[in-house]
């Protein structure tokens, strides 16, 4: 039974709420293990079609909780980066459900929670959602959601607010991409519940599928010509590094289109909170978010 999260059961969907309204939801080491275990054994639940991520209490989520964890280091510094570590896996398991994902997000979204949201496949928001980046002001950098958070709202807009910290409202969330729909807060749970009984018309191999090409297209759309060298020799793409020589159709290649295996996704997102490490860089061609290229 978990202690950070309550886990709703309906008809062919799940909601995981993050169930720590105390302390407006912040993400502890043991919320990390849960939702890890949570996504991964909902993940597998053939009765399962979609899963809302949603918080409990005022709002969605006030980021890592910075009594605990340790979800970014100081540059420069060697410190123990194991639930840093541990958070980036926890939302590549998000990323990676084979199920539908929505973030339901209402009042503070901040930080590990942006991660949370964008590690989802849709997020729907309340117009009185607020959205915060503030990992600069803490002297942080934010390498652990990084790759999730410019994956939904590419580099320029990242930047924008990875750099300042400012907190930023649901509309601009909307402008931007990062949220796909804003409801009143009273019809919110209506929205999410519509959007749930959408995924009762489709197929849950062809949405697992989808999901699978739209995360490796970036990459498959890549030349080697196109994408520069990982330092294992790979392709750099929007999930980072992948192994082999690149080569179309040779084995271990990402443009073969089979997915990167489990072992290169766990150094993807070591890559992510290494110091040092390149994240994964982007252009962003013809319609956002489709055409994510890697350069
Ligand atoms: C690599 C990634 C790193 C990160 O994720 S960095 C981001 C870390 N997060 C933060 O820095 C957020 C800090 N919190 C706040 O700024 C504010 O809070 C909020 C805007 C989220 C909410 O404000 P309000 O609604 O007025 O609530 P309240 O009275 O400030 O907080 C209620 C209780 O919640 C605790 N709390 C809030 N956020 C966190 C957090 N992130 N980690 C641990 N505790 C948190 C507070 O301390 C307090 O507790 P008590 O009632 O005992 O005083």
């Amino acid at each position: 039974m978990p202690q950070t999260l309550e886990i709703e059961y309906k008809p062919q969907a799940a909601v995981v709420w993050l169930s720590r309204p105390d302390v407006r939801n912040a993400v502890d080491p043991l919320m990390v293990q849960e939702l890890s275990e949570a996504f991964e054994a909902l993940g597998r639940d053939p009765q399962v079609r979609a899963i809302v991520l949603a918080g409990r209490g005022i709002g969605f989520c006030a980021g890592a909780d910075i009594g605990q964890a340790r979800y970014g280091a100081q540059p420069g510094e060697q410190d123990d980066r194991t639930d840093a570590l541990a958070c980036a896996a926890m939302l590549h398991t998000i990323y990676s459900c084979p199920k539908a994902t929505i973030a339901r997000v209402h009042g503070i979204c901040m930080s590990v929670g942006m991660g949370l949201a964008a590690a989802c496949d849709i997020t729907i928001a309340s117009s009185q959602a607020t959205f915060a980046l503030p990992e600069t002001r803490l002297g942080l950098v934010p390498a652990v959601i990084a790759p999730y958070v410019l994956r939904a709202i590419g580099p320029r807009h990242a930047t924008r607010w990875f750099l300042t910290g400012e907190t930023f409202s649901a509309t601009e969330a909307w402008r931007i991409g990062f949220v796909h729909d804003l409801c009143e807060p009273e019809s919110l749970d209506m929205r999410i519940a519509a959007l749930v009984d959408t995924f009762m018309l489709t197929a849950p191999d062809a949405v697992s599928a989808t999901k699978d090409l739209v995360h490796e297209l970036p990459v498959r759309a890549t030349t080697d010509d196109a994408a520069p060298a990982s330092p294992d020799g790979g392709l750099v793409g929007p999930m980072g590094p992948t192994s082999g020589t690149g080569s179309a159709g040779g084995p271990g290649t990402s443009v073969a289109g089979a997915s990167p295996a489990p072992d290169v996704m766990g150094a993807v997102v070591a890559s992510a909170v290494l110091p040092g490490a390149r994240l994964p860089q982007w252009i962003v061609t013809g319609d956002f978010p489709s055409g994510l290229v890697s350069i």
